[in-house]
């Protein structure tokens, strides 16, 4: 088990070769790579500190999770080092890639049961590690499934993994959660009494019906409308009728872990002795069974690559309209979601399941659900919250403030100590690119990315009055190429059209127009602005109380009672009683609630913009004062200020909330160092033993 350990691997990056890209995450990239002095294949993540400015907490942690581990079933972490703005981790190659890749591309319709069975025998041992070590992964899934060339089945990832450690309570319940949430067990959305190592065993079921289906159950839907799935249907399974080719023993395995009361569902020790997992086979039985005629992972990866590239260029003589609301509806935009679970999860879609099904906009699966209508409303209000702060912080004067106190240390600095990062590299680090790490000011300059390109693409395509009617979120991606999602209240183009020829009749008839089809009022946004968005997003769950983080999910538990409420669907006319827990519904009514006050400000703009086309002088005042109180459009600063703080505070508490996890990580290894020393201590003395009588007899 330890025989990795005693390879020293150099953290210099002029030891390794990068060859090809192999895997791409939420905040990584993933390449096969050479080790020059060891001579030995590695696969290295590398990830760009410049875009992880508020996630270093979660860097942090999976690096140092991945040092802390060493079981076969695991991916660990040889070592860190920063390469210029990015922090490379140097980890075992695993040729064979995930479980998701290789589904997608040999796989579509999921694995055998031998296969799965054997797979899923493996990572539940990993799990039984991980949890006796006092872990929760939070992020089973077969994307995080590895194989190796000669079958050998790791789990990886463990950037958000927590450590249950905590005041002494190995098992304690938390109150914060990020996952995906295909995967996300409800007790983990709910929040009401936290949640436990039994969270990854929900995901494990689930994850035993991707493998067995493809995909996981409701992956086809937007997150919101999962997360209510989830909550209120009976938990997925298979079925006895149309999952026939599957044993009983399987069945009833996955039924298990698919209890909805955590205490119900059964640990991952007891679950490895379930007679499903006499099943499996050897790891070349699964070599052969997978891994045979496979093409090398990196041509595979770049095909599924050009594969996604082909369906969105397909899609690209399609209204640019509905695209934009596809991808909408699916969250990549709205949610900041993994972009490539999603863009993986609506491949495989796609591949499988007639348009009818997967068109979950226009289709009529939607059209009288009023629970999905309610999800969809939901998404977009997420989404323009979190657009229309990101204006408004353009706005405020003192946001660099705000921002520097937000984000008070410098990435590498707060690194340190975590990674193979000398005290030297940090002060020696130059500003320009090379091993190094930005200034104050530029950390903040790029805290403010988002926020400037805003403005610099708006300057270059559009007149000033124009600026603060649309938004375009522009963002580097992983490859460092420039994307650009843009959105509006209105979609860019009847804007522009509206400014130059419009006359005001033609742009109500517009205006309506626009309206009628796209049912969302919010700009899109991308993922990779996440210096800025997760700023905002946080923001948001100061009263919301849903996070995003590092492309996922995240929910923070809001301390409501249990009540009975009903949701009313302002955006559809519907009606749709439902009984939930307070704590679920609450974010939505806040989501609401602040989508009101900020669509207001944006009509005021909106009135601002038609006034000045049709040649009334505004004065600025006028927008904020008597008029507009008249018409009750005031917006309140006060009320963004005080949100803004109350981010802030959470954001504070989540920070001493990570540092109440590492001290206990900490405290851990200071044990199994203190056990070393020990074990020397005693070596040693075992030795003085042996060398006493030796000098006595000796006299
Ligand atoms: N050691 C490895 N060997 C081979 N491929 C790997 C290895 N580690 C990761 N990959 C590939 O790279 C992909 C992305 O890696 P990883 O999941 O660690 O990144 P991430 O940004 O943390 O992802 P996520 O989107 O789950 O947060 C994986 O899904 C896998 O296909």
């Amino acid at each position: 088990m330890g025989h990795e350990l005693e390879k020293v691997f150099p953290t210099n990056p002029k030891d390794y070769q990068l060859y090809e890209e192999v895997g791409e995450g939420v905040s990584a990239t993933v390449y096969r790579a050479f080790c020059i002095p060891l001579n030995e294949v590695v696969a290295i993540k590398v990830l760009d500190l410049e875009r992880c400015n508020n996630d270093l907490d979660g860097i942090r942690r999976e690096v140092q999770t991945m040092r802390l581990i060493d079981h076969p079933n695991v991916v660990k972490a040889y070592c860190s080092f920063p390469a210029g703005h990015q922090l490379w981790v140097v980890m075992p190659y695993m040729a064979g890639g995930s479980c998701l890749h290789i589904m997608k591309f040999a796989h579509p319709e999921g694995f055998d049961e031998p296969v799965i069975a054997t797979l899923l025998r493996e990572v539940l041992k990993a799990l039984v590690y991980v949890h006796g070590e006092g872990h929760i992964h939070r992020d089973v899934k077969a994307g995080n499934i590895l194989i190796d060339a000669d079958g050998a089945v790791k789990l990886a990832d463990f950037g958000v993994a927590a450590c249950m450690f905590d005041t002494g309570d190995r098992q304690r319940a938390r109150n914060t959660f990020v996952g995906t949430p295909c995967w996300m067990a409800p007790e983990v959305m709910q929040q009401l009494h936290g949640y436990d190592f039994k969270a990854d065993i929900w995901s494990f079921g689930i994850t035993a019906l991707e493998l067995a289906h493809g995909h996981a159950p409701f992956s086809k839907y937007p997150p919101m409308k999962v997360l209510l799935m989830t909550l209120q249907n009976a938990p997925p399974g298979l079925d006895y009728e149309r999952d026939k080719k599957f044993s009983k023993s399987f069945k009833e395995m996955v039924s298990t872990c698919l209890v909805k009361d955590p205490k119900k569902r059964p640990t991952s020790e007891k679950l490895l002795k379930h007679h499903f997992f006499k099943h499996g086979r050897s790891n070349e039985y699964l070599a052969r069974a997978i891994l045979d005629g496979l093409p090398p992972l990196a041509d595979r990866f770049r095909a599924l690559k050009g594969r996604e590239g082909d369906i969105l260029l397909n899609r690209a003589d399609e209204d640019k309209e509905q695209l934009s609301q596809r991808e909408y509806i699916r969250g990549i935009s709205a949610w900041n979601f993994n972009l490539e679970d999603l863009k993986s999860q609506a491949a495989l879609i796609q591949e499988e399941t007639p348009n009818s099904e997967l068109d979950v906009n226009h289709g009529t699966n939607y059209a009288n659900d009023s629970v999905q209508q309610i999800a969809s409303y939901e998404t977009d209000d997420v989404a323009n919250v979190v657009t229309s702060r990101k204006e408004k912080f353009q706005d405020l004067q003192d946001f660099d403030g705000f921002l520097s106190t937000a984000f008070p240390i410098r990435p590498l600095k707060a690194l340190e100590g975590y990674f193979d990062v000398s005290e030297d590299e940090i002060k020696d680090a130059s500003p320009n690119g090379q091993v190094g790490m930005q200034s104050d000011s530029e950390s903040r300059m790029l805290m403010n990315q988002g926020s400037h390109e805003v403005n610099s693409e708006s300057k270059n395509t559009r007149p000033e009055n124009l600026e603060n009617s649309t938004f375009v979120v522009k963002h580097l991606d992983v490859s460092g190429r420039q994307k650009i999602f843009s959105g509006s209240l209105l979609p860019e183009r009847v804007l522009s059209h509206a400014k130059n020829t419009a006359l005001p009749t033609e742009r109500d008839e517009l205006h309506q127009k626009y309206h009628c089809e796209r049912n969302y009022s919010g700009p899109l946004l991308s993922r990779h602005s996440s210096n800025h968005s997760s700023v905002n997003l946080n923001d948001e769950s100061s009263e919301g109380r849903v996070f995003q983080r590092k492309g996922r999910f995240k929910v923070t538990s809001s301390d409501a009672g249990n009540k009975v409420a009903t949701l009313v669907s302002p955006a559809v006319g519907l009606t749709a009683s439902a009984t939930l827990e307070a704590a679920t519904i609450l974010p939505t009514l806040q989501f609401i609630f602040q989508q009101n006050v900020i669509q207001r400000e944006q009509i005021v703009k909106l009135l601002k913009l038609v006034e000045q086309a049709s040649g009334h002088h505004v004065e600025p005042s006028g927008l904020g004062g008597g008029e507009l109180s008249q018409l009750g459009l005031q917006p309140s600063l006060t009320a963004i200020k005080e949100r803004e703080l109350q981010s802030y505070i959470l954001q504070l508490q989540q920070q001493v909330d990570n540092l109440a996890d590492e001290l206990q990580i900490t405290k851990l290894k200071n044990a199994q160092l203190e056990r070393k020393l020990y074990s020397f201590q005693k070596e040693r003395d075992d030795i003085n033993e042996i060398d006493i009588p030796k000098g006595e007899y000796s006299q």
